[in-house]
């Protein structure tokens, strides 16, 4: 997965693949033939069913806000103007509902609220399916162009603010003009039948949709969201079509029809746009968990970290504490290991790294037991609930180990092989500064670096003893002073 970017997971940037243009294909082809099928129909009178008008509106209403929301939070991360546009037109056709529901003659009132007249919702109509292509339009033309930001605090918000309170202003502006002053609007509907003169207005609506689909289509490189797009379009051409071209009058086949292709087109983008959010957590947190990862272990040797091992320490230390089970630390540094990559370069002396954290990684290998490079050549192993002299013996069991696995160093004054010199301390019942109480040792954060400086004391002793060893740190209660054991390996 690329940390480096998030380009991939959003609709707007994320490029359509061959299944997503499939998938597009397949639904737009399905959409033609119910259409061819339709068509022939589309004049017949249905029973008028007033409620089906709400539920549709009001379906639409709540798919094109959620929309316009979610379509803003792509904004936030793309500061897109294109995106913007288009967010605005869902708030276009959100607002345009609720007018049109209003002013629905024999729906909430015998004529329409809004001082609405015969042919108010079918104006309406127009300009709300006019008005939303040219949103489209604005999104073509506008992607990749970066919002400008006026200086004051927020500007990200206030620029969104601006452009939503602009577009409610048309809204109200049209819902107006098509209510109060529907009288100054040319006669497009007598009664419930269509006028001749709505086909001129249907084709002028119709051809703004054609134009946007064609704008979306001949984009360069088309996003997911451009895909989409485009399938809206055709969806808004065949509702358009339906409702307003091949039908005849309000409750007709066609008029049903239409509005649930238009249904269908307001929520194509709104269900990739959940997808898309779907997929978005999923991503997060794979990334999340990579970057746990990658925090956690050493890129090198893929044993965990020395992040790692402070942070085990400290658990397996304050679990010591609390329980009173021994714990055990083993610092470990392989010797003259400035010899060997002199000797045999610094590309063997990786793999002689490795070789190592992998035998260290095989030792450890109960629960709670952690191998880490605590940096460079050095190690360290973690053995809870394993006391002083049970760690000096693992220890010297990884030193043959590692005589075992025969690694040459022909430079080494130790031995003919790579070898270690290991350093051991072990924190136990009652051993600990402050005995374990919450308010003694457990609670002092700098208490768990104690045993790593007795290890690194007794690592200390192994080097002047010779190398080669392991040696085991007098118990922690103690000053740091002389190594009570050191064994030769
Ligand atoms: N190849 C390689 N070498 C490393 C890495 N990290 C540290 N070293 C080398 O490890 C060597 C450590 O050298 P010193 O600290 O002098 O210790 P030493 O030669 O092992 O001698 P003693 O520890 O006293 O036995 C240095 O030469 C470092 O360059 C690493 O990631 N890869």
């Amino acid at each position: 997965m690329d940390l480096t970017s998030n380009s991939e997971v959003m609709l707007s940037t994320a490029g359509a693949g061959l299944r997503a243009q499939r998938l597009a294909g397949a639904v737009l082809l399905l959409s033609l033939l119910v259409f061819g099928a339709l068509v022939p129909f589309a004049k017949l009178p249905l029973a008028p069913v007033w409620a089906f008008i709400p539920c549709y509106e009001s379906m639409l209403l709540i798919s094109d806000l959620i929309t316009a929301v979610l379509l803003l939070g792509q904004v936030r991360s793309t500061r897109s103007r294109g995106v913007l546009a288009l967010a605005c037109g869902y708030f276009f056709t959100a607002g345009m509902t609720v007018v049109h529901a209003l002013s629905f003659p024999g729906l909430f009132s015998p004529t329409g609220l809004l001082g609405a007249g015969p042919q108010s919702t079918a104006w309406l109509y127009m300009f709300w399916h006019g008005g939303f292509p040219l949103f489209v339009l604005a999104y073509a033309g506008l992607q990749g162009v970066e919002l400008r930001m006026r200086p004051g605090p927020r500007p990200l918000y206030r620029a969104i603010l601006r452009c939503v309170l602009l577009t409610l202003l048309l809204v109200v502006a049209l819902g107006a003009l098509a209510t109060i002053g529907h009288d100054r609007l040319p006669v497009i509907m007598v009664k419930q039948r269509y006028a001749p003169a709505l086909t001129v207005v249907v084709g002028i609506v119709w051809s703004f949709s054609v134009f946007a689909l064609f704008a979306v289509w001949r984009k360069r490189q088309r996003s997911m969201l451009d895909l989409w797009l485009m399938v809206v379009m055709c969806a808004w051409l065949i509702d358009i079509a339906l409702s307003a071209l091949f039908n005849g009058a309000r409750f007709d086949l066609g008029f049903y029809a239409g509005r649930i292709y238009g249904l269908l087109a307001a929520n194509f983008v709104l269900m990739m746009l959940m997808v898309e959010n779907g997929t978005l957590y999923l991503n997060l947190s794979r990334m999340a968990d990579e970057l746990r990862q990658l925090s956690m272990v050493d890129t090198m040797t893929g044993i965990a970290n020395r992040r790692q091992f402070d942070a085990t320490l400290e658990a397996e230390w304050r679990r010591a504490m609390r329980s009173g089970a021994p714990l055990s630390l083993l610092m470990l540094d392989i010797d003259f290991f400035k010899c060997y990559n002199d000797a045999y370069g610094h590309v063997a002396g990786d793999g002689c790294l490795r070789r190592v954290a992998q035998l260290l990684a095989a030792a450890a290998r109960r629960p709670g037991e952690l191998a880490a490079r605590y940096g460079g050549e050095e190690f360290a192993v973690l053995l809870p609930g394993m006391d002083g002299a049970a760690a000096l013996a693992f220890a010297q069991g990884i030193c043959r180990a590692l005589a075992e696995l025969g690694v040459e160093h022909a430079h080494s004054a130790a031995a003919g092989h790579v070898t270690l010199s290991i350093g051991v301390a072990c924190v136990g019942a009652g051993s600990a500064p402050g005995g374990g109480h919450p308010g003694g040792a457990a609670a002092d954060a700098a208490a768990p670096l104690r045993l790593v400086e007795a290890a690194d004391l007794a690592l200390y002793a192994s080097k002047t003893g010779g190398r080669n060893r392991a040696t085991l740190a007098p118990p922690l209660r103690a000053a740091a002073g002389p190594p009570c054991a050191t064994l030769p390996a």
